[in-house]
């Protein structure tokens, strides 16, 4: 499904199409925004389950690479290496942490203001990294290969270099499985995230990293089976890859808007009160954060991965913030034309010009919707009598239009109001229902582990509901109150016109 509105894009938001979309264009990702999550001691999401990886697991290798998310001894050797590779001393250190189990912790105060980190350029991975097999770089360079799935591919070969990788105490410190929603199947999609736009989202991510993983097997890997072997290069060692993008690829402004993995920096967790980003200091010429408070030794330190929404950092992160937390949450409103419209055909060419569709989501945030949502909702209401008006509509729920004039149709406003209402409404009972029956869910477990994944699946889900929901909740409130004063105000005009018409009667 379609998203028109920009409110949502941030400089740290991952933005990703497969190779057969995109082919000669650069991909434009970027790192992820800033909410509090809730530390949930005891669950963990380590194992595989589901059709889809029993599949892949059948086909291929279990990926050999990285360790537990928590495993802080294989952080230790990553923080000696880096040391010894340059990397300046520190005044924070990698420890076991209530928010996002491993995470930098101060280790003396740090001021608001300070910089920290200063991870120099030779200790960050990006597209022009030096690859350990050469002749693998030299055939994806030739093949112009743009930096996400160039990046994807690198990490690949250099894990399976293992040793003789100079990133090998990097790579042993990532996670064997990232949390994201890349590791849900497809019948977790459907069953946990029913109500949420997220899950349309996840499945379009996953399609794409599957048609990127296949455009490169095809167009490459096939031709060069010796560099590329398929034990080792194939669907699911890229969905690990890009899961680990996905979760920790930074977009430095400073370096040309240079996408980076950046060893150490990474560890970082994401809070989202805090305002701060990495980026390249020209005159430090290191990764580096400024802290925008201070700290105190034994802190837990925190970046923004973004602003992003609760869905946003579900589907690249695999955590939803604490209820309420999260000032850019939003929820993603589904709005559709109607079927029955005398006028269907001509709205949906309008729609269509624009770049638009049916249905058409549009966020909503705790404040408000945005513009945009307003010009669809007008664009389904209006009656036959209105076409002249459907090019404007179109263009204004597109956010392509130049003028910032509000669009008002007084006539039609309060049809508007109630269409929005009414896709609200639909939409909270879905969550109501979902958050219901979750209660009562059968987790079709067969072992203890499965037990902690599908728990740790399902809390997400209910996180996630319960926040769009929230939200939604406020929109309906809003909603209504407008509609009562709009009729309210009918009313009084009403009675003072009858009241009119009666004293020239008299
Ligand atoms: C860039 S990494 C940060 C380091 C990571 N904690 C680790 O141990 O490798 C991003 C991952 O950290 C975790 N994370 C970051 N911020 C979090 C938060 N506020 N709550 C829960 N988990 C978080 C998520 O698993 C996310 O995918």
């Amino acid at each position: 499904m379609a998203k028109s509105s920009s409110v949502l894009q941030s400089t740290l938001l991952p933005a990703f199409s497969p190779l057969h979309k995109l082919r000669n264009q650069n991909f434009t990702l970027s790192l992820p925004p800033l909410p509090v999550s809730r530390c949930r001691p005891g669950i963990y999401c380590s194992v595989s389950a589901g059709e889809t990886t029993r599949r892949s697991v059948e086909e291929a290798p279990d990926i050999s690479w990285g360790c537990e998310i928590d495993s802080v001894e294989n952080a230790t050797s990553l923080q000696k290496w880096l040391s010894d590779s340059g990397l300046p001393p520190q005044k924070m250190a990698i420890d076991r942490v209530d928010i996002g189990e491993r995470g930098l912790v101060a280790s003396q105060n740090l001021r608001k203001g300070e910089k920290l980190l200063f991870v120099p350029p030779s200790l960050v991975i990006s597209a022009d990294s030096e690859w350990t097999n050469p002749e693998a770089g030299e055939v994806m360079k030739r093949y112009d290969v743009p930096d996400w799935p160039l990046l994807a591919t690198y990490l690949i070969s250099e894990a399976s270099l293992q040793k003789s990788s100079r990133w090998f105490n990097y790579i042993s410190a990532l996670p064997r499985q990232p949390y994201s929603l890349l590791y849900w199947t497809r019948t977790e999609l459907d069953m946990y995230l029913e109500a949420s736009q997220i899950r349309e989202r996840a499945i379009e991510r996953i399609t794409n990293v599957v048609g990127t993983y296949e455009d490169l097997r095809s167009r490459i890997f096939s031709k060069h089976p010796n560099l590329f072997p398929k034990e080792v290069f194939n669907d699911e060692t890229f969905k690990w890859s890009f899961g680990i993008l996905f979760s920790r690829l930074v977009r430095l402004p400073s370096m040309d808007g240079r996408f980076a993995l950046v060893p150490w920096a990474d560890m970082l967790n994401h809070n989202c009160e805090v305002e701060t980003y990495l980026d390249y200091d020209t005159s430090s010429k290191g990764v580096v954060f400024t802290a925008d408070r201070p700290y105190q030794p034994g802190e837990q330190v925190f970046i923004s991965y973004g602003n992003k929404s609760n869905g946003e950092l579900l589907l690249s992160y695999g955590f939803v913030p604490r209820e309420g937390t999260n000032p850019s949450d939003s929820v993603e409103l589904a709005m559709s034309l109607r079927k029955n419209d005398k006028c269907y055909k001509e709205k949906l060419d309008a729609l269509k010009k624009h770049g638009l569709s049916t249905p058409q989501c549009f966020p909503v945030r705790i404040t408000g919707w945005p513009l945009e949502l307003m010009a669809y909702a007008y664009l389904v209401v209006s009656p036959p009598d209105m076409r002249n008006s459907f090019e404007e509509m179109a263009k204004a729920a597109s956010n392509k239009s130049s003028t910032t004039k509000v669009l008002k149709y007084p006539e039609i406003e309060e049809e508007a109001l109630q269409f929005i209402l009414d896709s609200c409404e639909t939409s909270i009972s879905k969550y109501s229902r979902f958050l219901k029956e979750s209660g009562s869910m059968d987790l079709d477990i067969t072992s203890p582990k499965q037990l902690n994944r599908k728990a740790f699946l399902k809390q997400l889900a209910v996180d996630l509901s319960t926040s769009e929901r929230r939200i939604l909740y406020r929109a309906q409130y809003i909603l209504r109150r407008r509609l009562r004063d709009i009729r309210s105000g009918e009313l009084k005009a009403l009675r003072l016109f009858s009241g009119i018409r009666n004293f020239f009667k008299n």
